[in-house]
């Protein structure tokens, strides 16, 4: 798959809905019915973080549920690219790039959200072909403001800000010509998915999914 393909993909992706739940998922008992309540709240585009032993196991099980396009979070390298895509994963999310991760997911059809975060970063996907990349840590590394300030000598590359954003700043980020959608855990606390109450996590779904930009 070429960059271009990939970033089409990945913009195609992120206008489904303004915010991609990141999930961070230690119980594979939670996969299905968390896939489920944020699908019905309207987010239909759901990312799985590696970072636990049943994250392959969740995309494998999220991926079922009518509706979900799920992919992965936290791939560094090849040997996660091939497990992701293993396990059905529809596209592949990481908090930077390298040569590797990218040439991995070209050769292996996997479209990419790579991330960036400052210019000479972005400069190096434009000159690859991405014109679509994760703007992380979004929230530590200047929030909106600095997302803005990199469109304008930038205008070419679309962002989904992840790292720090949550239901009070998501809408100044979406406000932002350069942004599609942004990604956050808000959508699924710790908490609320330890107690299984889907129904509360649907709602906060609901409420990211109707987010209206900040001053439009
Ligand atoms: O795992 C990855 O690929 C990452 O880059 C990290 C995630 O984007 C952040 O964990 C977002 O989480 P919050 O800041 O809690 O919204």
């Amino acid at each position: 798959m070429t960059p271009q393909d990939a970033s089409r993909r990945m913009r195609e992706l992120c206008s489904l809905a303004p915010v991609v739940p990141v999930l961070v998922i230690d119980d594979i008992s939670h996969a299905r019915p968390l896939a489920a309540a944020l699908v019905a709240g309207g987010l239909p585009v759901l990312e799985v973080t590696l970072r636990t032993p049943v994250a392959l196991q969740a995309i494998r099980e999220m991926a079922l549920v009518p509706g979900a396009v799920v992919g992965a979070g936290t791939v560094l390298g090849a040997r996660d690219v091939a497990a992701a895509r293993a396990a059905g994963a529809r596209f592949a999310v990481s908090p930077g790039a390298t040569p590797a991760l990218l040439a991995a997911c070209e050769a292996e059809d996997m479209p990419i959200l790579p991330g960036a975060a400052t210019a000479s970063e972005v400069m190096t996907l434009l000159d690859r072909g991405y014109d679509m990349a994760k703007f992380f840590p979004a929230d530590a590394i200047g929030g909106a403001p600095a997302l803005r300030a990199l469109g304008g000598p930038l205008p070419q590359m679309a962002f989904c800000p992840t790292g720090g954003i949550g239901a009070d700043t998501a809408a100044e980020y979406l406000a932002l010509p350069n942004v599609i959608c942004v990604g956050g855990s808000w959508i699924a606390p710790k908490g609320l998915v330890h107690r299984k109450d889907w129904r509360a996590i649907q709602s906060l779904a609901q409420a990211a999914k109707d987010l209206q930009p900040a001053g439009k």
